[in-house]
């Protein structure tokens, strides 16, 4: 470090989410009162002083699996990458972060969407490169491919997201392997910290907030194992039948303004959390899915919207304005008799990522 800088320190907030509502696979998701919260202290530097490495601490969700290294934690992995990419070889000496998560991992509550999205808002205030939202989600998005998550976590609310299509340069950009984007770091003894990480195209995601109404309420069904997103995409089909796109594309249609009604109108809702795209295929890894989708209803249960998978799954995601003890018990019923355990939780829909400076 050759000159003085001043102690800074800074929190970073970032949301679970729910990914798909159903139909909108890869296209929709829904940030929730759980947080992912990183509290980040820089200390004053002197010229010419000793490199100090930094030190994570970590409670709550992921405690006794999360790396501590910085160097293979995905936080700030990404948010070395984000230094990277804008010259920045290293991070500041003595730099602190404690992570305090509430997102379970693995159970379809984008806890890597979080991870990811938290890494990238720490490189863009480690390097103090002021980076607008759009900036962030391009980088967020060279990590994580799929914009739902990423997008509501950084965003807030109920949020639709595609990835513009983009010119030949650009696709390969962003297409580069993840292990080029995240290299494992730091590089072995003798070789040069290289400064050329795959830079991402600019304006890669773009997104839409929907409207949300006040009275529904997310409860989240979440079955005590773990599966992780990866193994739960490599189960879907590559090409899809007219008929069960063209069921997704009506139902998803109607979706993203019944949600946003007062009252929420559960006749129409839980048609539209229906969904032939992904579910279908995921039962197989979540003993009690179909059953629970299909026996928990507004019928059976007054105050239920819908009911579908959440992100990649396991957990299960239940819309409600009431009656939300009975609708949980049930489905705990329901996957015990599958050999299943699961806690639930009631969430409120969730505001943005948020950065606070002490
Ligand atoms: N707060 C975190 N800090 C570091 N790594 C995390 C964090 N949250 C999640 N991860 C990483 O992401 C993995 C889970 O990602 P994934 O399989 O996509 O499930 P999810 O549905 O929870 O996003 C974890 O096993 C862990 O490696
Ligand atoms: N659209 C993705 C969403 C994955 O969400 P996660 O919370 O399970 O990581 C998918 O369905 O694969």
């Amino acid at each position: 470090m050759s000159s003085t800088t001043e102690a800074r320190s800074f929190t970073i907030k970032v949301p679970a989410t729910s990914a798909n509502i159903g139909p909108g696979f890869d296209v929709v998701g829904l940030s929730l009162s759980l947080y992912l919260t990183l509290t980040v202290t820089i200390p004053a530097s002197q010229p010419n002083q000793a490199y100090v490495a930094p030190t994570i601490t970590y409670s709550g969700e992921g405690a006794d699996e999360v790396p501590l290294d910085a160097y293979k934690n995905l936080t700030t992995r990404v948010a070395l990458y984000v230094l990277r990419s804008h010259g920045i070889r290293s991070f500041p000496s003595g730099l602190t972060i404690h992570c305090a998560n509430q997102v379970p991992f693995s159970r379809g509550l984008g806890s890597s969407g979080a991870a990811v999205v938290a890494g990238v808002l720490l490189g863009s205030e480690l390097g103090n490169l002021s980076l607008p939202t759009e900036r962030i989600l391009d980088f967020a998005l060279m990590v994580e491919r799929h914009p739902d998550n990423v997008t509501a976590a950084l965003v807030g609310g109920f949020v639709g997201s595609y990835l513009r299509e983009l010119d030949r340069e650009a696709t390969e950009a962003a297409s580069v392997p993840l292990s080029e984007v995240l290299p494992e770091y730091p590089p072995d003894a003798g070789e040069e910290w290289g400064l050329n990480p795959p830079i991402p195209p600019l304006g890669i995601g773009h997104y839409i907030r929907f409207g949300w109404s006040k009275e529904i309420k997310a409860i989240a069904i979440i079955p005590q194992f773990e599966l992780s997103t990866a193994k739960a995409r490599e189960v879907l089909p590559t090409e899809y039948s007219r008929k069960d796109l063209v069921f997704n594309m009506q139902r998803l249609a109607v979706l993203t303004t019944a949600l946003g009604q007062s009252p929420p109108d559960p006749d129409l809702i839980y048609e539209a959390m229906k969904d032939r795209v992904h579910q279908p295929y995921r039962k197989a890894l979540i003993p009690g899915l179909p059953e629970v989708t299909s026996q928990i209803t507004p019928s059976t249960h007054p105050g239920l919207l819908g009911i579908c998978l959440s992100g990649a799954g396991p957990t299960i995601l239940a819309l409600a304005t009431s009656g939300f003890e009975a609708i949980a018990e049930d489905a705990r019923k329901i996957f015990k008799s599958t050999g299943i355990e699961i806690e639930w939780k009631l969430l409120e829909v969730a505001g943005g990522s948020e950065v606070t400076k002490a």
